[in-house]
């Protein structure tokens, strides 16, 4: 495909540089639309809206209409992975994902990896109807979570502050942990390959949690699981771009990148943007990283925030994004303004 009829989002993935970058918002669709909320309470509950494709379609068409974003992601969740493996997953009112933790390696019997496929074919239909159904100039991103982050929530049962449990299995057991780890390497392989399969041109990786380990820990849990996810991916679906998010790898961020081949990284908020320029973006695209308390917030201050990061990131490789999801609070209109100053950027 020729690069000018090449969507703007992949073109910057494949390592061009553009002018305005192209951009769209982790979380873009969720709490902060009314026309979500509305998409919500007709489905029930969360786990109906990610099985159900007319909801999971709807609500992840609807931020496209309003902003015109250069991607859209596949509404889905990372913890559909040990729903799907029968671990039982619940999303609480107020309380977020509740599931039955799982505290040592006997206790993967519980699971199984073949109902995994079989179990997901809702959101592969979500992907097929969304490929066929977003605007053209728009790239559908398909995702997961990356084994430690999901494997915190299957062994913690909920989100945590400081992943104690999650910490005492691996440092106490790695060999064990290691298992879960696989199992979920060799799933999540599958589960990516189908959603290519079903019409995603990029994926996105979420290690949310990443930040949380230690180098060695990092390197043993979170890089080299990855790496292996990417290897795999890249083997089977070759020149499908892939984007690794490991929140709050710090320095990690530059080995992260070299060990596991991945064809962008996404910035968390604290990572300095002229290291980021000068370490990350000779390497690969880099997307990210504005703090999403600043599109709360709007005004002057979120603008210089957008300004700053184009100034200092915009004449690379680059997709602009914000360090972490939307949250419920954002007023709609900021995310326009947004847009609009994004989409004025003349470099
Ligand atoms: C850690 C994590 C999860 N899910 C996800 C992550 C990694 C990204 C991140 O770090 O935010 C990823 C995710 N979750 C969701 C998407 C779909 C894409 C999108 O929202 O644009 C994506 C990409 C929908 C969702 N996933 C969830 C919501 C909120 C559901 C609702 O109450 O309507 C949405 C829109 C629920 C969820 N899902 C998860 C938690 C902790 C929660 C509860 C917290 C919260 O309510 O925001 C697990």
């Amino acid at each position: 495909m020729s690069a000018s009829s090449e969507k703007r989002f992949l073109r910057a993935l494949r390592g061009e540089a553009l002018t305005p970058p192209p951009f769209w918002l982790m979380r873009q669709a969720g709490r902060y639309l009314p026309e979500y909320r509305a998409t919500r309470a007709e489905a029930g509950d969360f786990l109906s809206l990610c099985y159900t494709p007319d909801f999971a379609v709807e609500v992840t068409l609807q931020p496209l209409r309003r902003y015109g974003f250069d991607a859209a992601i596949l509404f889905s969740d990372i913890l559909v992975i040990p729903d799907a493996l029968g671990q039982g997953v619940r999303f609480v009112k107020g309380e977020g994902p509740q599931l039955d933790p799982i505290r040592s390696a006997e206790e993967l019997s519980r699971l199984d990896p073949e109902r995994v496929l079989p179990h997901l074919a809702p959101v592969f239909e979500t992907v097929k109807r969304l490929s066929g159904e977003i605007p053209q100039t728009t790239a559908l991103i398909g995702f997961c979570g990356a084994p430690w982050t999901v494997a915190t929530y299957m062994v913690e049962g909920h989100g945590s502050k400081d992943y104690a449990a999650t910490k005492k299995w691996a440092y106490g057991d790695p060999e064990g942990f290691d298992r879960l780890i696989g199992l979920l390497v060799d799933v999540t392989t599958d589960y990516l390959i189908a959603q290519v399969d079903a019409g995603a041109e990029a994926l996105q990786i979420f290690d949310s949690w990443a930040g949380v380990l230690p180098e060695e820990a990092f390197t043993r849990w979170v890089t080299r699981p990855i790496g292996e996810i990417v290897r795999r991916v890249k083997a089977a679906r070759p020149g499908v771009p892939i984007i690794g998010f490991p929140r709050g790898a710090g320095l990690l961020y530059e080995g992260f990148i070299d060990a596991t081949g991945v064809d962008a990284v996404s910035l968390d908020t604290t990572v300095p943007l002229a290291w980021a320029r000068d370490r990350l973006q000779s390497r690969c695209c880099v997307q990210g990283n504005l703090d999403p308390i600043l599109v709360v917030t709007g005004g002057q201050a979120m603008l210089d925030g957008i300004d700053r990061i184009l100034e200092i990131l915009g004449r690379g490789p680059f997709v602009f994004n914000l360090g972490h999801g939307i949250v419920p609070e954002t007023p709609p209109e900021h995310v326009a303004q947004l847009a609009d100053r994004i989409r004025s950027f003349q470099g």
